[in-house]
């Protein structure tokens, strides 16, 4: 028997804003609830249970035809992110939706493995940084990338907002030579109603990629959150 799955929100096609991605376009499925609690998270109406009353139980075939009518049955990349969607049983959805000819793609943390990784084209492991409040447990973490195998495309991509983030970020890179590395400027949350603080994340994104080029660090893709730029803090963007 299938299982539901916890649905904050379904929305686009937009622009995949982050990443390995970036620029692309995509299909977001927003799954609801996260085993973290970041400092700084910037999609707390998909994490805090204060919100639950918002989320839905949908199971893999009606999320898939949602999917098709967002996208008006054209196959095209979809994103994965939450919450952790690693909490969820989305190892169906991603079966039914490359049976139709769409690619997947998933964000997460890297605290919790699942052996449907593997069916992923894409996957984001972002792993945080002390800015965040959260401690990473680097076990759990290579039991994401091991589940991913090596048919998924893996990278990183790390949230920097200070200097104590950037050298947790060498560490990663350090300890997984191997995976892409991305590293995101941070968007300080003012308040959920707010405008973005625009020159704020620009200004961190200059810090972040003079840092980078004084280190001629050739691995690292500095980047911002492009929907960001574009749209603001804008839900569903
Ligand atoms: C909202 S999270 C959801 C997926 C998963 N829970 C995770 O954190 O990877 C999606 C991406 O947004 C990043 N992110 C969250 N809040 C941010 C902020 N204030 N500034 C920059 N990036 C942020 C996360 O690090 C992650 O890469
Ligand atoms: N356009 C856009 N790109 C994104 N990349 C990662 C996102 C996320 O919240 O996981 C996101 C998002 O919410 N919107
Ligand atoms: S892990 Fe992701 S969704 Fe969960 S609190 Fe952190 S940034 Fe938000
Ligand atoms: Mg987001």
């Amino acid at each position: 028997m299938s299982k539901p799955i916890n649905i904050c929100e379904i929305f686009g096609p937009t622009i995949q804003g982050e990443g390995a991605q970036i620029g692309r376009p995509t299909v977001f499925v927003r799954t609801a609830g996260c085993d973290y609690r970041c400092s700084w998270c910037d999609t707390l109406y998909a994490v805090d249970t204060a919100h639950a009353n918002d989320w839905r139980k949908v199971m893999a075939a009606d999320v898939m035809a949602e999917i098709e009518q967002l996208s008006q049955n054209t196959p095209m990349s979809v994103t994965l992110s939450g919450g952790n969607p690693a909490m969820q049983p989305l190892g169906e959805l991603i079966e039914l939706g490359q049976e139709k000819g769409y690619d997947f793609s998933m964000e997460t943390q890297g605290s919790l493995a699942r052996d449907w990784f593997s069916k992923l084209d894409n996957l984001t492991l972002s792993p945080k940084p002390p800015s965040s409040g959260i401690e990473t447990d680097w076990s759990l973490f290579k039991d994401c990338v091991e589940a991913a195998g090596s048919k998924t495309n893996i990278s990183l991509k790390i949230v920097i907002f200070d200097e104590a983030d950037y050298k947790y970020a060498q560490l990663a890179a350090k300890l997984f030579p191997q995976l892409p590395l991305y590293l995101q400027a941070g968007n300080h949350m003012v308040d959920d109603q707010s405008d973005a603080d625009i020159d704020g994340v620009l200004e961190r994104l200059r810090w972040l990629a003079e840092k980078v080029a004084q280190d001629r660090w050739q691995k690292a893709c500095v980047l911002p959150q492009l929907h960001v730029l574009a749209w603001g803090n804008k839900r569903a963007a």
